[in-house]
């Protein structure tokens, strides 16, 4: 048995090989960067209007006008003290002008120009270089392209580029118990729908589950399943028949098909018996089978390493400290990620916390870490992940 620290260290001191592809950026938000992105041109690569208005030489409270400039136009127009022209967001400044007014505060008699206040050098023209200068490193190798960050690379020109690889997931769950959605469930059964919860999960973050398999708690076929989709995973995630049950087929399974473990069993709860191990460049993540369980491994363990994988930068969930909205004793003897959810500064740890309900984490947004027979006081902080 691991503590959580040892768990997370181990799972981060892997140090998988990294897969490149190339992408049109159309497909690229999501992953990762494998290769610094440098600005090779200013933006704004020409001084331009914030307004809808007049560009203004010399700073004085009348104008002659003399023109317009469209966004667009390319024409160098030279502007003399005291001349006005008229100028549309985006458009190019002229080199002489040294502000814009916005229409709204202008009047037009005849070709004066006629303003309600004095302008202040420079206002409202976008300078050149003002976001991004030539040269410049815009983005960092490891950088996950945010939307914003997808509009900013577009502004660059890139059409494509140079990103990591997502990991290929396979996932695996086992129970003889588990009836298929859409199926009669009879005596005994319960619906399978951890594989549900979890490929939700791993779309939710931009990763997607390739292939889905339900194996019975048989061991020929558990060894089986796991020799068929481990070949094709980068990682592969099971799910139940982890723990130390008659029928629970997992380790053994994996032991025989060459996985060598990197830890089984976490000092946590929930989650207890998760297990992390290794075949060259394959991972394995096997999750507890309580829905609670393995949603929480996924979430604090797994994720983590798809994104490490994927060569992102940010690896973890976003972890905020909270105060506590009311006292609370956790009494497990082990350390906990409770379901909870936070609103503004604080948050409350929800009802039903037991690993095999799942109701109150659909309602939360947040696991909240506690420590082992910890009791806090309404107001204390704890550390809260955001899910
Ligand atoms: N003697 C002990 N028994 C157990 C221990 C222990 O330390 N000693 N640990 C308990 C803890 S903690 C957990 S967590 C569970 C994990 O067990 P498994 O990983 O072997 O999971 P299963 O037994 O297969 O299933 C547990 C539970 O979850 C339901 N389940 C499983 N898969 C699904 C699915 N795909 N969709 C929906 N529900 C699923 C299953 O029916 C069981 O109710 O072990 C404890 N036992
Ligand atoms: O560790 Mo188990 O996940 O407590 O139920």
């Amino acid at each position: 048995m691991v503590t959580i620290e040892e768990a997370l260290k181990l799972i981060n001191d892997q140090t998988p090989v990294l897969k490149k592809e190339k992408r049109n950026l159309a497909e690229s938000t999501g992953y990762s960067i494998a290769e610094n992105i440098t600005a090779s041109f200013d933006i704004p690569s020409f001084d331009n209007s914030a307004m809808d208005g007049y560009a203004l030489c010399g700073i004085q409270k009348e104008y002659t006008l003399v023109g317009e400039i469209a966004a667009g136009d390319n024409q160098e127009m030279n502007l003399n003290p005291g001349e006005a022209v008229r100028i549309f967001t985006g458009a190019r400044v002229p080199e002489c002008a040294d502000a814009v007014m916005m229409q709204e505060k202008t009047k037009v008699e005849g070709s004066k120009l006629i303003l309600e206040e004095l302008p202040k050098e420079g206002q409202s023209i976008r300078r050149k270089g003002g976001e991004l200068t030539k040269g410049q490193i815009v983005f960092e190798k490891g950088y996950t392209i945010t939307p914003a960050g997808t509009g900013l690379i577009g502004s660059l020109g890139v059409e494509k580029l140079e990103v990591y690889k997502k990991p290929v997931i396979n996932l695996i769950t086992t129970g003889n118990e588990l009836a298929k959605l859409g199926d009669e469930k009879e005596e005994g059964q319960i619906y399978e729908s951890n594989s549900y919860a979890l490929a939700s999960a791993c779309e939710q973050y931009g990763f997607s589950c390739r292939e889905k398999k339900h194996i019975k708690d048989e061991f020929d076929a558990v060894k089986r399943g796991i020799k068929e989709l481990l070949e094709s995973s980068d990682v592969l995630i099971l799910c139940g028949g982890i723990s130390v049950g008659d029928y629970d087929y997992v380790k053994e399974g994996l032991e025989e098909n060459g996985v060598e473990e990197l830890f089984y069993k976490v000092f946590q709860k929930p989650g207890k018996p998760l297990y992390f191990g290794r075949r060259g460049e394959k991972f394995v993540f096997a999750l507890p089978g309580n829905p609670a369980s393995s949603l929480s491994c996924f979430y604090i363990y797994v994720l983590p390493f798809l994104r490490k994988l994927s060569g992102s930068n940010t690896i973890g969930l976003s972890r905020f400290p909270f105060s506590i909205s009311h006292d609370f004793s956790n009494k497990s003897d082990r350390p906990s990620f409770l379901k909870a959810r936070v609103e503004y500064e604080s948050v409350e740890i929800l009802n039903a916390q037991s690993s095999s309900m799942i109701h109150s984490m659909a309602l939360g947004n947040a696991l909240a870490f506690i420590d082992a027979n910890t009791t806090l006081k309404k107001g204390d902080k704890i550390e809260c992940y955001l899910i």
